[in-house]
């Protein structure tokens, strides 16, 4: 049999991702009208029923998907849902992406300081524990090391060389000079402990970050969702039974008639930068007040009379613009596609 010619193959980046993933939720066994009142849908669901935010799933369904990485394990951190929850929901994805045997270890429950608890974090877990799918797989011993935020901020006061230790660290979170998502002020994600966030983003460690002023300019629209769902593509109709609550929240959160590709569009950040630029400066983040969460960058663009709260930190860089043709390119071209990436770490 002839050996294929892998010879012009990128050796695939190592990573590891941290992960609030909200998923699968079994309601076979649920009350009908407990899921009426819970998403205020029309229709009820049989079978497995999806947490609104999509998008981290999604992300990791690409990930183990693509040619360029080599996904070494993932680490699970609060959010969308619980920790405990997010640990199950990401054994169940490495599971769906026929990888039981990628490591997932459990990170921190709580964040450092204060637990803010947004509209709808936690509240699926919550109300419908008990009848929820359990994966085959366990999660792994090792408490989880690298990684986002809280994760990264934990392995950070821990060792102070780690930021140098971490070849680079890709970050969804932040609104530069835009709306946040959970206040006026504040994104998500570092909404949900910014007091990490600020330590994240002051470590020194190589930091590429994208937030939401940048992934929310590259939205799938309902179109795109049918062709999606139309395809051959490996997950393509669980994605889209998967977005199918995403997309209604959009409609009456945001008024859009898609959905947001955060997590897919800061994995594309990851594999392809060259569809960004960037700017580089110091980024701190508000941890009190009606502002907290908020994530501010000093851009360069002044000498400062004297020094303030942004100097002397090692600058980050922060995704500026997007070309949102090609990363919808980019996304769709993974999720429609029907190859299932080979592993070739043998091959080098
Ligand atoms: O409006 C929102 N409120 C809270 N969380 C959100 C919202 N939209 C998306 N996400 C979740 O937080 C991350 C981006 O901020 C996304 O990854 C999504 O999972």
């Amino acid at each position: 049999m002839e050996v294929p010619d892998i010879s012009f193959a990128k050796k695939p980046e190592k990573i590891i991702i941290d992960t609030d993933p909200a998923l699968l939720l079994d309601l076979r066994f649920s009350m009908p009208a407990l899921q009426l009142a819970i998403f205020n849908v029309s229709e009820i669901y049989v079978g497995l029923l999806f947490d609104i935010y999509a998008d981290d799933s999604m992300a990791i369904l690409m990930a183990f998907q693509s040619p360029d990485v080599e996904i070494l394990g993932l680490t699970t951190i609060f959010g969308n849902v619980t920790t405990d929850d997010a640990t199950r929901n990401a054994l169940l994805l490495c599971e769906i992406a026929g990888r039981p045997d990628v490591p997932v270890a459990e990170g921190s429950s709580e964040p450092l300081k204060v637990k803010r608890v947004g509209k709808t974090t936690y509240f699926c877990s919550d109300v419908l524990m008990g009848s929820l799918s359990s994966p085959k797989s366990e999660k792994s011993d090792l408490s989880s090391e690298v990684l986002c935020i809280t994760n990264l901020a934990l392995a950070v006061k821990r060792d102070s060389s780690f930021a140098s230790k971490v070849k680079r660290v890709v970050i969804l979170g932040g609104a530069f000079f835009a709306l946040g998502n959970v206040t006026p002020a504040a994104e998500a994600n570092i909404y949900g402990d910014p007091e990490a966030a600020d330590i994240v983003f002051t470590s020194g460690a190589n930091i590429d970050v994208v937030g939401i002023n940048i992934t929310t300019q590259v939205q799938l629209t309902d179109t795109h969702l049918d062709e999606l769902r139309r395809s051959e593509g490996k997950h393509a109709q669980l994605i889209c039974d998967m977005c199918k609550f995403y997309r209604d929240w959009h409609v009456k959160s945001d008024g859009v008639y898609g959905i947001f590709l955060h997590d897919p569009v800061s994995f594309a950040l990851l594999v392809r930068p060259d569809l960004f630029t960037f700017k580089k400066g110091v980024v701190r983040v508000e941890t009190q007040g009606i502002c907290v969460g908020h994530t501010l960058m000093d851009q360069g663009l002044k000498t400062w009379n004297s020094s303030n709260p942004w100097s002397d930190y090692s600058p980050v860089s922060v995704a500026w613009t997007v070309n949102v043709e090609q990363v919808l390119c980019f996304v769709k071209e993974n999720l429609m596609s029907l190859i299932v990436s080979v592993f070739i770490e043998q091959q080098y």
